[in-house]
């Protein structure tokens, strides 16, 4: 096969493994069978093997990276990762909500209430489409470079993956969670009793300790997901009214993001407060409240952030629940 045919059948290839990724990671309903996606990973993979100037960054064959770091980069976000306030019960949301409502001189606030995923905030680079880098929250203005571990993460797009229309923005800088789900995390630990490792307390610590690897193939052999929640405002990006309108644009990229309600006013936060407290453990991955976000972007922005926390959103906790009896354990380099 000559190189122009090659360098065309690469592509296809690398379009047709993400779109399949995409259906079996994303949306959790794969169109092919797993020998069938096998074949094709095989079929580029030796066509990087004849021509290795065919290989992209964003190949599927270049998930798990080479070899180790000696340490992490440190990132210096384009804009800081604000962390959340707490709120513990009703009286502490209701003087949240009635701030809000007398400097914005509004009767009701609706709201987005999204499950608080209990794990470790990143946030994602996409240049012209392509994933590019990705960094630890760190101290909100620094973070470390974790983007070869990232790139392990199945459910994660190599490349934006943008519906028949859409178009891929220029940069997008997109800020998530990286989790474990429950049941992951139980096999994880399953498995490193039988190999006589120390055991995760929770699967929080399993998602940091995964995600700190310097080996990018040890982060490979975790159980890592993602959700994406939040995104930067870059030049070349749609605007929209809400939050809501935001997030349903990243899915349209191909980018994975979780179920999120809207609420309105007070009472409409308490009832998805208390539906999400009761359905707590129903859920596939842990969570340790709700977050509650303004969702019309023009409040947002007049209400802007106080210090480090914006004073558009806050972190509605459920109360602590018995402790694990689990010992603790750090996972070290
Ligand atoms: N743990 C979560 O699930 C979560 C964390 N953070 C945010 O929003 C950031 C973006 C700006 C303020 C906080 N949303 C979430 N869902």
């Amino acid at each position: 096969m000559d190189l122009k045919t090659a360098e065309k059948r690469a592509r296809e290839l690398r379009q047709e493994l993400a779109h399949h990724n995409y259906r079996y990671y994303v949306l959790d309903s794969p169109e092919v069978s797993d020998a069938q996606y096998d074949r094709l990973m095989r079929e580029l993979q030796e066509l990087e093997g004849q021509h290795p100037q065919l290989v992209t960054p964003d190949s599927p064959t270049q998930r798990v990276g080479g070899e180790a770091a000696q340490k992490f980069e440190k990132v210096v976000h384009r804009a800081p990762m604000l962390s959340l306030a707490n709120v513990f019960n009703d009286e502490e949301f209701s003087d949240f909500d009635e701030r809000i409502r007398k400097q914005a001189s509004v009767s009701e606030v609706t709201y987005v209430c999204e499950p608080k995923l209990d794990g470790l905030a990143i946030t994602l680079r996409y240049e012209g489409g392509i994933f590019m880098q990705g960094a630890t929250r760190g101290d909100g203005t620094t973070g470390e470079d974790v983007t070869a571990n990232l790139r392990t993460v199945r459910s994660l797009p190599l490349q934006l993956l943008p519906q028949d229309g859409v178009k891929v923005p220029p940069l997008l800088e997109v800020r998530g969670e990286v989790f474990i789900r429950k049941e992951d995390f139980k096999k994880l630990n399953e498995k490193r009793e039988e190999e006589g490792e120390p055991l995760f307390a929770n699967p929080r610590n399993a998602a940091a300790g995964s995600l700190r690897q310097l080996d990018p193939k040890m982060t490979a052999a975790r159980p890592l997901s993602i959700y994406l929640y939040e995104y930067v405002a870059t030049e070349g990006l749609p605007s929209f009214k809400t939050h809501t309108d935001k997030l349903e644009y990243l899915k349209t990229l191909g980018l994975p993001v979780n179920r999120h309600v809207r609420a309105k006013g007070l009472d409409g936060v308490r009832k998805e407060y208390e539906a999400s407290q009761k359905g707590r453990h129903a859920l596939p991955f842990e969570v340790d409240g709700m977050v509650v976000k303004v969702d019309d972007e023009d409040l947002r922005l007049r209400l802007g952030q106080v210090s480090k926390s914006p004073r558009w959103a806050v972190a509605y906790k459920f109360p602590p629940e018995e402790e694990s009896t689990l010992v603790e354990s750090i996972e070290v380099q």
